[in-house]
Parts: structure tokens; C-alpha cells; sequence
């Protein structure tokens, strides 16, 4: 198969669909792949590695995308690449359909078969494509948070851990899942006192088997989080509902039980947000002020440690681009049902009925979509 992988154009997007290796990978089994001159700079990996690899280096997104049957990336197409996207075609990268209607119409109205990263499965009803990214994403965010805490960026100058004598801050993390996890885990070791919240019981019990006694777990509900808000340094957002658009959970009436200063983080922002007041930001200008409280919503939080998450991910699709390369999309997705959930649209038909739902358009489940 032709296989094709442009340069991302998200602001300060430094990841890349596809490393080195994988190139090897893929033309070790008789596919073309071609990669646009640059894609990988921003990862740390030159023209000159692909090469070595075995890829074809293209002069710009427009030679990919007109030379390839699958295109793999990394952020959900944006306009301009959209532009360039075609029935018989195949995306596969994040997509995030579910607050997004422009991209969803033109998908639909592209025809190309897209397939979502963070809604395929696995057997253990994890999301093995979205994981990686967020296990960086919970990494970064009491980081990120401890920064818009800071008072040159307008948080409320409380430093994380506090320091002997002074108690540390105090971190709510609604959504337990690998976000939280890993947001609990870097918050829990930077000295925190934190409370994670989750509507699953047994996910509270895992994190309060692992974390032995160093957090408390509480179960998510409008009044343990209103409760919790007056006396949050930080509040990270990380909860998820697969395909879905994020649940609000904090509305902007309740930022005036805030402390001033106090810093919400919100992950979930590539879902929609799970806050009132959350729209999304880029690296270059993250946070933002709403009735004195700061938001940092950086849609693409991986994207600052480029390195790292290219691995990460590059790691974790490797098997679904090879599959895909080898069988075509129809008769891989008809083997693997993991790979069949992350069926999102094809020849102008929405697969996705979570997208359906927040988007009030007519869906069919992927299994439908494949038999029909
Ligand atoms: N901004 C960024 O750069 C990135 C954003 N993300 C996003 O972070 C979000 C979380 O992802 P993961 O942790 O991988 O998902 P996950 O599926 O591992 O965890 C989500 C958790 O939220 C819980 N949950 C659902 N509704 C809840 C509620 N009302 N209250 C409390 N908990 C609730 C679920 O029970 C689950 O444990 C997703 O929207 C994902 O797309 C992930 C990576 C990067
Ligand atoms: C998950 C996602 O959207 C990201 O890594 O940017
Ligand atoms: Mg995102």
C-alpha cells in the first residue's frame, strides 16, 4: 500500500505520525511510504532518517496526500488538509468528531474512510491509541497546573508541595482513568494533597489500592465536586465518556466558590471540555482568566514533548498501520473488532453514534457500516 505521512500543522504541533522505524517496518513489507520533507523535525528526526529507512521525502502535503491510499498522523485534519483528503482515501490519526461539526461535515463530505485513534479497543476495554497520549497528557497537567498557579501567569502563588510548616496545595482530579492516574501519580510525587474523583467504583478502589493511603478517592458526583471547589488550588479535567462529547461538570456560576487564582486544568478540552468555561487553547497561548480563575485547555498537550510522544504513540499504532497497509481498511477492521471501533466515517456515512448524538446527525454503528 502507499502510505503517506504529512508534516502536522496544528500550532506548535512537534509530533509526527509516523517514526523511522515504523517506515522500516512498513517497507520491510513492500509498502511506498512518503513523508514530507520536515515531518519529523520538531521529534528529532531528519529527512535524511526516513531516507535511511526506506521513504520517498515529498515537498509538501500536497504530494502526500495526493500520492497515498492511507494517510497516518497525528492531530485531526484541519482545513486545509481536509481540502486535500478523498473518497477511496483512508485517515487515520485522532479526529475528536464529537465537538466538531466543521470537520465532521467535511469528512462526510471528503467520503475518505477515517479512522479514530482514540476510539479503537482493545480486549481489556482500554483505548490503546489514546492511552500513550494520555499517560503525557496526566504527566504534564500538574505541571502545567503548577505553573498557571505561579503569580506572573495569574494563579494564586501557591507552590505544589508546600514546604515545611506550610501546607501543600490542595489538587482535585475528576476522572480517574489513565489521565488521572498519571496526573495523580506526578501530583502524589511533587507533594501534593490530592482527591481524585470517578463514577467507577472499582476504578476508585484500584487507585486507592495502588496509592496506599497517600490520596483520597471520592465518588464523582454534582455535590462531592461542588463541595471540593472552594478549596481547590487545582482542579484537573480528565474524565472521558468514549467518542462522546465531555460531560460539563463545573459550571461558571460555581467559579465564583473558587479561590481566586486557583487554576483548572482541562484535558478533556479535545472532547469539548468537561468545564463550563473551557475553550480550547494552543501552546503558544494557553491559559486564560474567567471570573478570576485561570484555564489552562491546551487541546494537544502531548505536542510539547514531541520526542516523547512520538515514540509513545508510534509505539501503539504500529500494529493497526501494518494491518491496515496489508489487508486494506475493509477486511482489517472485519477481523479485528478493536480496530473496527475506531471506525468513525466512510464514502459520507457516520459510523460513530456517540458523534451522531452530539452532532444530531444520522449514524450507523461500525459493524453496520462493514455489513452493509
Ligand atoms: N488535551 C490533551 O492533549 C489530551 C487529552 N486527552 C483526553 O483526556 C480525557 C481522558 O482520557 P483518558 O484518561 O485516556 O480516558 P479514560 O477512559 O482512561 O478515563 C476516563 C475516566 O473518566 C471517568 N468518568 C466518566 N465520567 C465521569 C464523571 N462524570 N465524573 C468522574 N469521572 C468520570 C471514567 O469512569 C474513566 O475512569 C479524554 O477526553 C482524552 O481525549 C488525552 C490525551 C491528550
Ligand atoms: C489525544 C490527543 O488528542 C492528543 O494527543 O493530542
Ligand atoms: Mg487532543
Amino acid at each position: 500500500m502507499k502510505i503517506g505521512c504529512p508534516k502536522e500543522v496544528k500550532p506548535q504541533e512537534y509530533r509526527v505520525g509516523l517514526t523511522p522505524d515504523a517506515v522500516r517496518e512498513a517497507v520491510s513489507r513492500g509498502h511506498e511510504v512518503t513523508v514530507e520533507t520536515g515531518a519529523g523535525l520538531g521529534a528529532g528526526f531528519a529527512d535524511s532518517d526516513y531516507q535511511v529507512a526506506g521513504a520517498e521525502i515529498a515537498p509538501d502535503a500536497a504530494a502526500v496526500f495526493a500520492a497515498a491510499e492511507m494517510i497516518v498522523k497525528v492531530k485531526e485534519p484541519q482545513p486545509a488538509e481536509r481540502a486535500l483528503l478523498r473518497a477511496g482515501q483512508v485517515l487515520f490519526t485522532y479526529l475528536h468528531l464529537a465537538p466538531d461539526p466543521a470537520q465532521t461535515a467535511d469528512l462526510l463530505g471528503a467520503g475518505v474512510t477515517a479512522i479514530a485513534y482514540e476510539t479503537v479497543t482493545d480486549r481489556n476495554g482500554g483505548l490503546p491509541l489514546l492511552a500513550p497520549m494520555s499517560e503525557v497528557a496526566g504527566r504534564l497537567a500538574p505541571q502545567v497546573g503548577a505553573w498557571t498557579l505561579q503569580k506572573a501567569n495569574g494563579g494564586r502563588g501557591v507552590l505544589l508541595g508546600g514546604v515545611p510548616g506550610v501546607r501543600p496545595a490542595r489538587v482535585v482530579i475528576i476522572g480517574g482513568g489513565v489521565v488521572g492516574t498519571a496526573a495523580a501519580r506526578v501530583a502524589v510525587g511533587m507533594g501534593a494533597n490530592v482527591t481524585v474523583l470517578d463514577r467507577s467504583v472499582p476504578r476508585l478502589s484500584y487507585l486507592d489500592d495502588i496509592f496506599m493511603g497517600k490520596l483520597t478517592t471520592q465518588y464523582s458526583s454534582a455535590g462531592a465536586i461542588a463541595d471540593l471547589l472552594p478549596t481547590a488550588d487545582m482542579v484537573i479535567g480528565a474524565v472521558l465518556i468514549p467518542g462522546a462529547a465531555a460531560p460539563k461538570l463545573v459550571s461558571r456560576a460555581q467559579l465564583s466558590s473558587m479561590l481566586p487564582g486557583a487554576a483548572l486544568v482541562d484535558v478533556a478540552i479535545d472532547q469539548g471540555g468537561c468545564f463550563e468555561t473551557s475553550r480550547a487553547t494552543t501552546h503558544q497561548d494557553p491559559i486564560y482568566e474567567v471570573d478570576g480563575v485561570m484555564h489552562y485547555c491546551v487541546a494537544n498537550m502531548p505536542g510539547a514533548v514531541a520526542r516523547t510522544s512520538t515514540q509513545a504513540l508510534g509505539n501503539a499504532t504500529l500494529p493497526f498501520v501494518l494491518a491496515l497497509a496489508a489487508k486494506g481498511w475493509r477486511q482489517a477492521l472485519a477481523d479485528d473488532p478493536h480496530l473496527r471501533a475506531g471506525l468513525a466515517t466512510h464514502a459520507g456515512r457516520l459510523a460513530s453514534p456517540p458523534v451522531g448524538e452530539a452532532l444530531g446527525l444520522e449514524a450507523v454503528t461500525p459493524d453496520e457500516l462493514l455489513a452493509s
